[in-house]
């Protein structure tokens, strides 16, 4: 275990010093990418003012074969595209992979300025996040990097979520999870091969009316997610980092990608992954809390006056605990009009309406 009193020192000469609070700019849609993918490419600039963050994927979902051109590809659209307020991610190769070091070490050195998190895929525990942490102070030394890059894991082996705590808090650089349901699955040796979302088979059955076990027993189809991201909500959130829902497969089924998003949205996740430009909206949606909800949130705000005490609003208590839960809404409400202008507009719109609501 690392001291507490050396925890916010760097780990090579040289490198910059470590974060102490990880940086929370709005990342509701992590929007991936292939860059040896030359359409998906062409569409960055585009894409970049649309979605919070971008990431330049290396891992799966690029093939064998273009991997190096991935790479070669990522350090050119970072040069030559102005991201203005859009974070760059990249996701890189598992360490066990051929190409993990490489990636680690070209990434950093050609484009470490301008990438703020890398993802690392299949991290089994505390000792992979030691590993890279290490490994990427001694780059950022190498270059003169003056901002220390962020960490970001992806919960996707039965062993990493065993570890999810320790791997939570194993850096200064962890800057959060991601579920990921594929290679979760297959760890787990789960029998779904859907990537994200429910099953038709996990399901809770009504009981028996009368004696026919069959009649009128209404089935309601579960989250097979549920356990999982309510426990990496609990060990980001424990060790101040951000918890995200990850890939939702189904590209054409935008409803339950929306209900699965919303699920982790509800459960605290600030954010999931976009695969295909049709999830960039569903997931701004999701993660930016309805005008209704921040005008509730203000209102509880405004009547608990010092935030303490009991008050009943619309037939409902409200207590030191209730203001809390509306801080939570309401800064983040804020922190979105910041930065995005219609989001500004409707929260203002329904702020007014609120006031005029009261004074009548
Ligand atoms: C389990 C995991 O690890 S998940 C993470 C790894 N996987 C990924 O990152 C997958 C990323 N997404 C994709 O590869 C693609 O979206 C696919 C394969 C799912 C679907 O691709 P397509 O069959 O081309 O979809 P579709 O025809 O609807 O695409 C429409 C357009 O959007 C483009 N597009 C599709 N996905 C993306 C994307 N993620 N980013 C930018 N552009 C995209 C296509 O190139 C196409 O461009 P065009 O109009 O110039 O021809
Ligand atoms: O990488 C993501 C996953 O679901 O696997
Ligand atoms: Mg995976």
């Amino acid at each position: 275990m690392r001291s507490p009193k050396d925890f916010f020192a760097p780990l090579a000469v040289g490198a910059p010093d470590p974060v102490r609070e990880i940086p929370n700019p709005p990342s509701r849609m992590i929007h991936f990418f292939d860059p040896s993918n030359p359409k998906m490419a062409a569409k960055v600039p585009d894409l970049a003012p649309k979605v919070d963050v971008l990431l330049g994927n290396l891992e799966d979902g690029v093939t064998a074969d273009r991997k190096e051109e991935a790479r070669a590809g990522l350090v050119r659209i970072a040069r030559d595209t102005d991201f203005g307020r859009t974070q760059l991610w990249t996701r890189v190769n598992s360490f066990d992979s051929p190409w993990a070091l490489d990636d680690l070490i070209t990434l950093v050195t050609e484009i470490g300025d301008k990438l703020d998190v890398i993802m690392v895929p299949k991290v089994e525990g505390a000792r992979d996040i030691h590993y890279v942490d290490r490994l990427l102070a001694q780059l950022e030394a190498r270059v003169g990097l003056r901002r220390p890059l962020l960490v970001h894991a992806i919960l996707e082996t039965a062993g990493g979520v065993a570890n999810v705590e320790e791997i939570a808090g194993a850096s200064p650089r962890m800057q959060g999870i991601s579920l990921g349901p594929a290679d979760l699955a297959a760890s787990r040796r789960m029998k779904t091969t859907r990537v994200g979302g429910g099953h038709p088979g996990y399901l809770v059955r009504a009981d028996p009316v009368g004696d026919d076990p069959h009649a009128g027993r209404t089935t309601y189809q579960q989250d097979l997610w549920h356990y999982t991201v309510a426990r990496m909500v609990d060990a980001c959130v424990a060790h101040g980092i951000l918890p995200y829902y990850g890939p939702f497969g189904d590209i054409r089924d935008v409803v339950a990608c929306e209900d699965q998003f919303r699920n982790a949205y509800l459960l605290g996740c600030v954010g999931a992954w976009s695969l295909h430009p049709a999830q960039i909206d569903i997931a701004r949606k999701v993660f930016s809390p309805a005008p209704t909800e921040v005008a509730w949130a203000r209102r509880v705000i405004a009547a608990m006056g010092d935030g303490t005490g009991a008050v009943m609003l619309d037939g409902k208590m409200q207590d030191d605990a209730t203001v809390k839960q509306c801080r939570v809404v309401a800064e983040l409400a804020d922190a979105l009009a910041e930065r995005d202008p219609e989001l500004a507009e409707a929260y203002a719109v329904s702020a007014a309406a609120t006031e005029e609501a009261r004074a009548e």
